[in-house]
């Protein structure tokens, strides 16, 4: 029987010379669930993907990856990983139907005829050599592979970061498509908030290489309240994420139920994801 959890990460530490990327890292991200992995530059966000799935291993620390131990060189299980990295990296002197074909000899389970018609759909031509096509469609390539391996785990490394606003949203729409009705685990690190909205249900967030926030993302905007009133410079109670100030007015971010003065011109608003992100991105606690 396979287990709700597709990566179990347990006090995992990875460190660069003296510099820790990540610290004291515990944290289960559950099977079947997009999942969206976020956190300014620097935070740790590559480190976590790459130690999940056993590209480098952790100074300290745990790691393991659909129910088995991850030890450097499982094939049997990176068989069952999609990767997509950041700058989706194609042999750029191959055509698009060389990369198929290296695919299919490098992978058991390759769905050569689903690749070839999601690409088809995309107006991807076979023939062309894979450095003329645009980054968007090398984006949709580097995809399609990661697809036809059928994996469980597929994890996508800031896989929008380089694309122009159409070409990110034909990119999320390929993925929200190819990953609807399966029970596939999606992770996919980004900077671009509104995009994760439309595709993930649960949410890590990472500061100074810690998770600072993880749930389910419906859990974690109920759990949330944005305040707004007159300015506050000196706000501090239980509960207080983060607060921003304008010339009169300030906006709290804060964990329900908080402990907040009361003030009649104060309203209280549910956090939309943006908000919540920023927040935690921001804040200090
Ligand atoms: N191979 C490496 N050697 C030395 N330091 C590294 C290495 N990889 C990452 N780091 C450092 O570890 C920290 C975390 O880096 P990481 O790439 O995981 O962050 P990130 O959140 O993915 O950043 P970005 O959004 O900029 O891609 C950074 O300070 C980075 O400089």
């Amino acid at each position: 029987m396979s287990s709700d959890v597709a990566v179990r990460i347990d006090r995992v530490g990875k460190r660069y010379g003296r510099h820790w990327a990540l610290r004291d890292c515990t944290l289960s991200l559950p099977a079947g669930r997009v999942i969206a992995l976020v956190g300014a530059n620097g935070a740790g966000k590559t480190t976590l993907l790459h130690l999940a799935i056993g590209l480098v291993p952790p100074t300290e620390g745990t790691v393991s990856l659909l129910d088995k131990p991850l030890r450097p060189g499982r094939p049997q299980t990176l068989s069952q990983v999609g990767f997509v990295a950041q700058d989706h990296p194609l042999y750029r002197g191959f055509t698009v139907a060389e990369m198929l074909r290296y695919g299919r000899k490098t992978n058991a389970r390759f769905d050569q005829a689903g690749a070839e018609r999601r690409l088809l759909d995309l107006g991807i031509p076979l023939k062309h050599k894979t450095g003329r096509l645009s980054g968007g469609q090398q984006a949709q390539v580097a995809l399609t592979l990661a697809l036809a391996k059928q994996p469980r785990l597929l994890v996508l490394d800031e896989p929008v970061a380089s694309l122009d606003p159409l070409a990110r949203r034909e990119f999320m729409k390929t993925l929200i498509a190819a990953v609807a009705d399966t029970d596939v685990t999606v992770v996919l690190s980004s900077h671009v908030v509104t995009e994760l909205e439309r595709v993930c249900d649960h949410l890590v967030l990472l500061r100074d290489g810690q998770v600072r926030l993880v749930g389910d993302i419906d859990d974690l905007l109920a759990g949330h309240r944005v305040l707004s009133g007159p300015r506050v410079d000196d706000a501090a109670f239980d509960g207080l994420v983060a607060a921003t100030h304008g010339d009169r007015n300030s906006h709290l971010l804060v964990r329900q139920p908080a402990t907040a003065p009361t003030h009649p011109r104060w309203e209280a608003h549910p956090a939309n994801l943006e908000e919540l992100v920023l927040a935690y991105l921001e804040g200090q606690d």
